[in-house]
């Protein structure tokens, strides 16, 4: 298969350093974005100032708003917010040629279907071949050229052996795996844990809780996965521990900047407030939840935090009811 030309879908920090990945492998690469003042910026200034201000992006990226221009890509990369991408492939959905691989960078879950991204995209684009890229990599360092290491999980071996050669320039190295639900479950629970996180570092409960709630966050997001029919050694992996750790671990993160204000007393709106970039623990919370309802599962830290999101406690009633949970066996399900 030939892979000349790949497509990026979603002008946001990560849209915008993935197109500089793919340049720097030497792809001619499409972003398209619907603002123009993106599209304006990238153009003119060779800098995506809304959504990755100081970072020059590379000649081979052009910044356009038309789908339109993405229909001859070889590739396409979609990196809109979870909860738009349903709409982001349907609107693509004239100019997509079948078959051509669509690898999914979002991270989270439908609220209201509870569908995870590869279902997302069954659905509205049954023709395209699924790959799910993940794992830890803040925007800005990536675009920047620092190192790091993330999971592309596609089926077909042979396709994944392909891409994972074409798309890892020196300092980005994917490693491949064929669960990509496995890949997807961990993605969409670490932003609601970075969260519990940021609110124990807002709170100052010290570095043993944090590392508490890291490792028993990890144990739910290893039940999700294991329960949607993903394996629990792809959680263990880059997709899951690895992107936990990463989000866990610095206010770098809009969601754990999210939790280090309400764990310092602002309420959501107030830390929400004039945000432009997308803070997806707080989209995907209710959606996780009502997943893990429906499925049964034990998670209380990211039920914790939905309550907290929606409303319906405060961060001293969660932490309280967190730490007064039966004691029970570590490895329980
Ligand atoms: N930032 C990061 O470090 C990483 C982010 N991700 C994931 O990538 C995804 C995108 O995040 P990120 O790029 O950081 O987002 P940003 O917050 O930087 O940018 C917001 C994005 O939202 C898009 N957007 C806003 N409203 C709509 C809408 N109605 N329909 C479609 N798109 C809309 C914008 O698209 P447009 O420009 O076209 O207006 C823009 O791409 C998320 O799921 C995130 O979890 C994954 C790994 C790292
Ligand atoms: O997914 C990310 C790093 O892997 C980015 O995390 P935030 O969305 O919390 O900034």
């Amino acid at each position: 298969m030939q892979m000349k030309t790949a497509g990026v879908i979603g002008g946001g920090a990560w849209g915008t350093a993935l197109a500089q990945v793919v340049a720097r492998a030497g792809l001619a690469v499409t972003l398209q974005a619907r603002e123009t003042e993106v599209v304006d910026s990238i153009t003119r200034d060779r800098v995506n100032a809304a959504f990755l201000p100081g970072i020059e992006l590379d000649p081979a990226i052009r910044a356009k708003t038309e789908m339109a221009d993405l229909a001859d890509c070889d590739l396409v990369l979609a990196v809109p917010p979870a909860q738009h991408l349903r709409g982001t492939l349907e609107a693509f959905r004239p100019h997509f040629r079948p078959g051509t691989p669509v690898i999914l960078c979002s991270k989270g879950i439908e609220r209201g279907t509870l569908k995870l991204m590869t279902d997302v995209l069954a659905e509205t684009l049954p023709e395209a071949t699924p790959a799910v890229l993940s794992g830890p990599s803040f925007a800005g360092e990536v675009a920047r050229g620092l190192p790091t290491a993330v999971t592309l999980a596609v089926a077909d071996a042979d396709l994944g052996e392909a891409l994972m050669a074409r798309l890892s320039p020196p300092g980005f190295r994917l490693y491949l795996t064929d669960d990509l639900i496995g890949a997807e479950a961990g993605g969409a629970l670490k932003n609601v844990l970075a969260i519990a996180c940021g609110i124990v570092e807002g709170r100052q409960l010290g570095r043993s809780a944090h590392a508490a709630l890291i490792t028993r966050g990890f144990a739910e997001m290893t039940r999700l996965c294991v329960a949607l029919g993903g394996r629990a050694e792809t959680v263990a992996g880059l997709c899951g521990l690895g992107d936990l750790v990463l989000t866990c671990s610095s206010p770098q993160s809009r969601n754990m900047s999210l939790g280090l204000a309400l764990g310092e007393g602002q309420t959501v709106e107030q830390a929400l407030a004039g945000k432009r970039s997308v803070a997806e623990g707080y989209q995907s919370a209710p959606a996780v939840r009502d997943l893990g309802l429906k499925l049964g599962l034990d998670m209380p830290i990211a039920y914790g935090v939905a309550a907290l999101l929606a409303g319906e406690a405060t961060v001293d009633q969660v932490i309280g009811s967190l730490l007064s949970r039966p004691l029970r066996a570590e490895t329980d399900g």
